[in-house]
């Protein structure tokens, strides 16, 4: 089933087009990896689904309604989450309060006010699916570089999401946090549908089924690594030339 459509989507800047007709459809537990060379407009394509970027023209419709028009916090509030690029954990708050923080994010005033204060079972839960259960109670500052990914990843789902938009979350990561960070990814898409921007072909190789590929605003293809690997626009693009002309002399 679709749970986010966009139809004809452009987005301008002055005279420049980051968006080009853009036509693209998510569907419930889907894991999307969204890749393209500088500038090809996936953030700001990210912007626009979140609301913080608005469209110049076509449409987006979540749960087959249209959210296009909305403010940010009511796209995020409808289940949409993304994360940035620079990071947004409070530092000297523990692991714990953080995720505790972001789990009453979706909650009104009064609701707040009648929040218990001991932490809540979901709170252990999103801990323990994050891998982060034995630094509950440490300070966010005293985690390692993926371990706040997993924290910041952990604050998204408190939100109780259905769609999450992760901006190069392997970036800066080792070996072995690539491969957790892959592994968290393929599960939590059990439950959720997933977009990750995303540069590093090795992991795109171990944990990417369904890629799409932007240019200069535009969807190039869409399809698996081979595929897309094999599209001869793509290798134009990545490799400035096609297997023809390699073998040119
Ligand atoms: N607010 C803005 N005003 C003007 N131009 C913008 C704005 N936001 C983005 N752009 C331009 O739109 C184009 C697409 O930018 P965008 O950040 O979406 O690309 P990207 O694919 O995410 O690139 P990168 O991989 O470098 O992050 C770029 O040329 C950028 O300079």
């Amino acid at each position: 089933m679709s749970l986010l459509t966009i139809t004809d989507l452009t987005v301008t800047f002055g005279d420049y087009t980051a968006l080009d007709h853009i036509n693209l459809t998510l569907t419930q537990g889907e894991l999307r990896f969204l890749i393209g060379p500088n500038g090809a407009g996936k953030t700001t394509l990210i912007d626009t689904i979140t609301g913080r970027t608005r469209p110049t023209h076509g449409h987006i419709t979540y749960n087959n309604k249209p959210i296009h028009h909305l403010p940010e916090h009511r796209i995020a509030r409808n289940g949409i989450g993304r994360t940035f690029q620079t990071s947004v954990v409070f530092e000297h708050l523990t692991v714990a309060d953080n995720i505790d923080l972001a789990t009453t994010h979706h909650l009104r005033p009064w609701q707040l006010l009648r929040a218990p204060r001991t932490l809540p079972d979901t709170v252990h839960h999103i801990l323990d699916r994050v891998g982060l259960t034995p630094h509950t109670h440490h300070k966010a500052a005293t985690l390692s570089h993926g371990q706040r990914q997993w924290l910041e990843i952990a604050m998204l789902l408190a939100a109780r999401p259905q769609l999450l938009l992760l901006d190069e979350p392997v970036a800066g990561m080792n070996t072995d946090e690539r491969t957790r960070t892959g592994q968290l990814l393929t599960e939590i898409a059990t439950d959720h549908t997933i977009v990750v921007i995303e540069h590093d072909m090795d992991f795109l190789r171990r944990y990417a089924r369904d890629i799409t590929v932007l240019h200069e605003g535009r969807i190039l293809t869409h399809g698996d690594l081979t595929t897309i690997q094999n599209h001869p626009e793509v290798q134009q693009v990545y490799l400035g030339h096609t297997p023809h002309q390699e073998h040119t002399p």
